[in-house]
């Protein structure tokens, strides 16, 4: 039977419905991310009613990992040596029937960087989030063309690379930036929230990717929904900040206060979700 496509009305209330999902079952996401993210990535995932865990050593990971609702990996301060712990970690999450959700800050920066990544990208990543020159990098398995953790392509310029990272990977690809996207291959789904100023804050980018952790922890056969659900929320939750933020200092507080009293209303109304398939 042909897959009946989510109408704009649904995508928004599917958003409410699993925020809703995680301040209910509160679930644990362990993040193995950059020293530059663990603040905000961890207030992010309070904030949406998650228990963050910010357990990063490879001594812990056969004991904790299995007991994780998802894992999150973010290679941001990637060094020789934490490595094996990611991949350890996304080995024990697969066996265990756990998501796992994967950051490439900076794919493209650098050979080492773009080895571990690809290495990574082959223990089977449920979603991996990245803006437009990370994901570009991944797609084509080349370096160079990149400014270190920020974009110099638009989300949109990656549309191709991202649809066949996905066919690739069997993993849901999203690429954020002013329209952010998200792809199986096949179907793609374009979320317009958010606001610019959230690129002057360091880490939003490590905190959405922790933030669709969440989501598709509550509903892990759904990854796809769960990872829209959770950009359009986040973005939301940024314009909502912008209101009264007077910069980026502001905005990241009011970020973390908007996300916090997100209710149903709000979400129906501002939600800008759209197929561009
Ligand atoms: N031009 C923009 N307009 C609105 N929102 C944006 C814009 N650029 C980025 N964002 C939002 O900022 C957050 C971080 O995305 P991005 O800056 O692309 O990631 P990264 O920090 O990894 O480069 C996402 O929620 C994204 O939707
Ligand atoms: C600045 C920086 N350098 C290494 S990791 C990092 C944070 C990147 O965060 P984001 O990708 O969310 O902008
Ligand atoms: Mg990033």
């Amino acid at each position: 039977m042909e897959k009946q496509e989510t109408q704009p009305k649904e995508w928004s209330q599917k958003s409410w419905e699993t925020l809703s999902k995680v301040r209910k079952n509160s679930p644990l996401i362990q993040c193995i991310t950059n020293f530059v993210s663990m603040d905000l990535a961890a207030n992010t995932l309070l904030a949406a009613g998650a228990s963050p865990a910010m357990l990063h050593s490879f001594d812990e990971i056969p004991d904790f990992t299995p007991q994780v609702a998802a894992l999150y990996i973010n290679v941001g301060t990637l060094t020789a040596s934490t490595l094996p712990a990611m991949k350890s970690a996304a080995e024990i999450a697969v066996k265990n029937g756990k998501p796992w959700v994967f950051d490439p800050v900076a794919a493209g920066c650098s050979s080492f960087r773009l080895r571990a990544c690809l290495d990574l990208l082959l223990l089977k990543p449920t979603v991996v989030r990245g803006n437009g020159s990370e994901i570009i990098a991944l797609s084509r398995a080349s370096f160079g063309d990149t400014k270190g953790a920020d974009s110099v392509h638009e989300s949109m310029d990656a549309l191709e690379a991202a649809k066949s990272l996905a066919l690739k990977t069997g993993a849901v690809v999203a690429v954020t930036g002013a329209v952010d996207i998200v792809t199986d291959g096949k179907q793609v789904i374009g979320a317009r929230n958010g606001v610019q100023m959230l690129q002057k804050i360091t880490a939003t980018g490590c905190s959405v990717t922790a933030l669709i952790s969440a989501f598709v922890a509550v509903d892990p056969t759904h990854a796809f929904e769960a990872t829209v659900a959770a950009l359009s929320v986040f973005g939301i939750a940024g314009e909502l900040g912008m209101q009264d933020a007077k910069g980026p200092a502001s905005l990241r507080v009011n970020l973390i206060d908007s996300l916090y009293g997100l209710d149903q209303e709000s979400i129906l109304q501002h939600a800008k979700i759209s197929s561009l398939s």
